[in-house]
């Protein structure tokens, strides 16, 4: 459960724009001539602020691909289309620290504590305000690792090292926390405990997320919305709206209209 409540930081200037993220007609091809790979095409997309979003496809289909061109991570002339965070490029947002990006495995300093960590943004902010800025040990306080703040990530778990990465992503405010299946280095007992951990951190934010999986439970139990991604190249087929309230508990796992709700989005992975 939060520890801790951060209040919502001040709007960004430029934030006209309804939608936090939006994608109108991307298309995502890797390399050029006969080795090209269109990984991503034609794909219009609009993320609302504080949306929980799960993207699932399957294997290759081009989600990190386009959570990367979110993040404005792949060579320019790749991606076709625009794409805009809080109606700014990619590039921008990145400057602008709208965005922070979380990995499968958590890349953290070996030599600095957690706490020393989940710090490293501050020491190298550009582009949000003072206001905006997180205190690293509420953040701590925050994914409840308050006590671990001396350890090195080498004396962590893999689950405490994913919660560092996450108080880490979140120090400088961002809008919108991407995601890359953030838990699939995670033993099942462990991913699954951090399913709720996750929750209640983002409900103690303001953030967006947007996180790639490859599990349908997963996916039901933590979004507002699910996207379906076709086989390469991947185009989103589907949409689903999952409506079970909030908070959620592992309770929620156990229900018939859950199981439900994952056989739909099995069956609309199938008929990608
Ligand atoms: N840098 C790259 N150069 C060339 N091709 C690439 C590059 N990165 C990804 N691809 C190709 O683009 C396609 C989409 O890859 P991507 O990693 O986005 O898929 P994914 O859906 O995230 O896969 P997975 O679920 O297995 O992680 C794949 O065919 C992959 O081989």
């Amino acid at each position: 459960m939060p520890r801790t409540q951060i209040a919502p930081a001040a709007p960004p200037g430029d934030a006209a724009t309804a939608d936090l993220v939006r994608l109108r007609d991307v298309c995502i091809v890797h390399g050029r001539g006969d080795r090209a790979t269109v990984a991503v095409e034609g794909v219009d997309l609009a993320i609302g602020r504080r949306e929980f979003l799960c993207v699932i496809g399957p294997s290759g289909c081009g989600k990190s691909t386009m959570l990367k061109a979110i993040a404005g991570l792949l060579p320019a002339g790749t991606v076709q289309g625009s794409i805009t965070i809080e109606g700014r490029s990619p590039e921008d947002a990145r400057r602008a620290n709208s965005f922070a990006y979380v990995f499968q495995e958590p890349v953290l300093a070996p030599w600095r504590t957690a706490l020393e960590n989940v710090r490293l943004p501050l020491e190298v902010a550009r582009g949000r305000s003072p206001e905006q800025r997180r205190s690293p040990e509420e953040l701590l306080e925050l994914v409840g690792l308050a006590g671990a703040a001396d350890k090195l990530p080498g004396q962590l778990s893999g689950g405490m090292r994913q919660r560092v990465s996450i108080a880490r992503a979140l120090t400088l405010h961002p809008s919108v926390l991407l995601m890359d299946e953030p838990f699939g280095a995670l033993d099942e007992i462990t991913r699954d405990h951090m399913h709720t951990e996750l929750l209640s951190i983002w409900a103690a934010t303001d953030a967006s997320v947007v996180m790639v999986t490859h599990s349908l439970t997963e996916a039901v139990f933590m979004a507002d919305r699910v996207l379906v991604m076709s086989p390469r190249p991947g185009r989103i087929t589907a949409e689903l709206a999952v409506e079970f309230e909030r908070p959620r508990t592992h309770q929620l796992k156990s229900d018939l209209a859950f199981h439900q709700k994952v056989d739909e989005l099995r069956a609309a992975l199938e008929d990608a």
